[in-house]
């Protein structure tokens, strides 16, 4: 059995006295940035010159500063940035401030499972990783509820590095819903392996499938996004809330049938898991990982293209005008115009 910890298992007094420096004001930074600021803690965010989130941390009631000042003044410095990244900001700006006793943090373990960065001796090195979007972080918070969040310690040089880091988890939610600690080997390749092949790559694929099969069927789009897109979260919430029998519990027993009789025959069985292995060994491997980081070194031309593709994709379009007439007219905190 992994071991779990709580809140009753977490003294957020670890905290007291000091500086948590946030490099990076994106989905994880704007989220543990105000969420530990909320739990009382004293908190700066470190952006670039000239970043737009400058103003809106700001805004939010954060202190702000350049990476490099933030670095100097944390006691405990989370890098919130890009994963690929993180290891040319910390070599440039943030290792040199990396003295004995301060912490350094991460919400994903990749820089480290890879090599790409390698922190001094001196310091504690830990991982506080939610189990879920930055936004959904900070949401959760403000509703009194948390995201899981998983733990871990690389280097435990003042002897209290699991103390922090669990007083840190505390002070974003994350020990309101359970902490689980493992290490930075397996939280990278779990996590690398769930969005791949589940929660990102799997679903937006078999979504996309659905959507494409019945419209090109001659359904209407508008059908096919509120049959396979729209339901797919109302659908899983109740998985989420109560396993799969809470699902199977309210929908229709036609429903429970179909699942039984068609899920293997979209999904072969077996097939799927002998690719998911293979997916899971460039992971291992680190076959993954270098792609990742030669695409960035080569200009991300496979990345962009794809990205500027999905923008375009019909399902996109049609859910885009539908969620706008939504009586609550779709979700303001995730403003992607930008991307
Ligand atoms: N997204 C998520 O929900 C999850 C992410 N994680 C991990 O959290 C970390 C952060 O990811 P995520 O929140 O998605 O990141 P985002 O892409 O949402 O935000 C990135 C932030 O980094 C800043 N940034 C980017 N490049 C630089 C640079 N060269 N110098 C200084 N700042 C820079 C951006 O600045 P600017 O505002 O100026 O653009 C932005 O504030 C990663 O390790 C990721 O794996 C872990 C769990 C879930
Ligand atoms: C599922 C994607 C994720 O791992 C996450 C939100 O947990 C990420 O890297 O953003
Ligand atoms: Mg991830
Ligand atoms: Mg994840």
């Amino acid at each position: 059995m992994a071991k779990m910890y709580y809140e009753k298992d977490c003294e957020l007094s670890y905290l007291d006295g000091k500086k948590i420096a946030i490099i990076g004001y994106g989905s994880q930074g704007h989220a543990h940035a105000l969420n530990l600021k909320d739990s009382g803690c004293d908190v700066c965010v470190g952006l670039r010159e000239g970043s737009k989130s400058w103003a809106k941390a700001e805004q939010a009631g954060l202190k702000v500063m350049t990476v490099a000042e933030a670095a100097k003044w944390g006691d405990i410095v989370m890098i919130l940035i890009n994963d690929e990244v993180q290891a040319e900001v910390y070599k440039k700006d943030i290792a040199p401030y990396m003295t004995e006793g301060k912490a350094l943090a991460f919400a994903h373990g990749f820089n480290i499972r890879y090599q790409q960065i390698v922190p001094p001796a001196g310091v504690d090195v830990f991982m506080a990783a939610p189990k879920g979007p930055g936004h959904t972080v900070r949401s959760t918070y403000v509703n009194g509820k948390g995201v899981p969040c998983l733990v871990a310690v690389e280097q435990n040089a003042t002897g209290n590095a699991y103390k922090i880091a669990l007083a840190y988890i505390a002070g974003i939610g994350g020990a309101r819903a359970g902490v689980m600690e493992t290490t930075f080997h397996d939280e990278t390749e779990t996590d690398l392996f769930g969005e791949q092949c589940v929660l990102c790559g799997g679903v937006v694929d078999l979504m996309k499938c659905g959507f494409e099969t019945l419209v090109e069927a001659g359904y209407e789009p508008e059908n096919a996004y509120f049959e396979c897109i729209h339901e797919m979260k109302l659908i899983v919430d109740l998985i989420n809330k109560g396993g799969v029998a809470a699902m199977n519990y309210s929908i229709s027993d036609t429903a429970e049938f179909g699942e039984y009789v068609s899920g293997p025959r979209v999904l072969p069985y077996e097939e799927t898991k002998k690719n998911m292995r293979k997916v899971l060994d460039d992971i291992q491997d680190g076959t993954f990982a270098g792609k990742w980081i030669a695409e960035n070194k080569n200009g991300r031309c496979f990345f962009n293209s794809k990205r500027a593709n999905l923008k375009k994709h019909q399902m996109e379009i049609v859910g885009e005008e539908l969620r706008k007439n939504m009586i609550w007219g779709g979700d303001k905190d995730l403003d992607t115009a930008s991307n």
